[in-house]
């Protein structure tokens, strides 16, 4: 008898494939944050995470292992529920996975893709706008630095302009670049940012206006 090697592949293997992602939340909002804020937009917060900010507003999105695992045809589905054609694909850190499928399946389904990432990982996937927020936490991949149009450095304490700074150098010169407060610091980071950004005019604010509404 031969043995078959017609073995159904295991749900490490469909997830390293990129064809299952662990999902924590996905929900139809206005984007918030950056270049496309107040854009309604699908949200797909894929689970886990390795970067370990200590200011990090999703900490429950860390261990990936607590989302359950959806495959991307049903991820997509559940988007085609909305009206929107925006998907912004966050975390967690979604480059931990392979987005080539998850991609080309909205794209197929006429999805424009953005992600939001710490570009800790290699790059992966098809994305009409890369939201590149790089943290002192965990080098970013060198793959990052020539997707991302926009670079949004989060500002916790002044330090953090330098390094915004640092990474303004290795991006390619049409990125966007923009200082977004730390929300437990911003009252005491906004006006420094202000000040920063009125005398360096190629930086740009961005706020987590979600926050102010009070919305997911
Ligand atoms: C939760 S992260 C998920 C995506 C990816 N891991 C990343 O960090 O870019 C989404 C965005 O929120 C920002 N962010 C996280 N915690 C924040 C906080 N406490 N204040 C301001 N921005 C924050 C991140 O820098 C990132 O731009
Ligand atoms: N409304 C809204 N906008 C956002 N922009 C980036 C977010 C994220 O957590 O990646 C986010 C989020 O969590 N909510
Ligand atoms: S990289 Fe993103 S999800 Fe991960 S800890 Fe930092 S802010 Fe949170
Ligand atoms: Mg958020």
């Amino acid at each position: 008898m031969h043995t078959l090697d017609l073995v159904a592949p295991t749900t490490a293997e469909l997830v390293a494939a990129g064809l299952q992602l662990p999902v924590m939340e996905a929900f139809y909002t206005i984007q918030g944050e950056g270049r496309f804020t107040g854009h309604p937009a699908y949200f797909i917060r894929l689970g886990g995470c390795d970067v370990g900010c200590v200011w990090c507003d999703v900490k429950e999105s860390w261990e990936a292992a607590k989302w359950p695992v959806l495959s991307i045809e049903k991820i997509v589905e559940e988007a085609l529920a909305n009206p929107g054609r925006l998907v912004v694909i966050t975390g967690g850190e979604p480059l931990m996975y392979n987005l080539d499928p998850l991609t080309q399946l909205l794209k197929e389904k006429g999805f424009t893709t953005n992600i939001e990432t710490s570009g800790a990982h290699p790059y992966s996937g098809d994305f009409d706008w890369v939201c590149f927020s790089p943290k002192k936490f965990k080098k970013p991949h060198p793959s990052i630095y020539q997707k991302a149009d926009e670079l949004k450095v989060v500002i916790y304490n002044k330090s953090d302009f330098a390094f915004a700074e640092e990474h303004a150098r290795l991006v390619n010169p049409v990125c966007e670049l923009r200082l977004q407060p730390e929300w437990s610091k911003a009252q005491k980071m906004t006006p420094e940012i202000i000040d920063y950004v009125k005398s360096r005019p190629n930086w740009k604010i961005s706020l987590q206006t979600h926050k102010f509404m009070d919305i997911p």
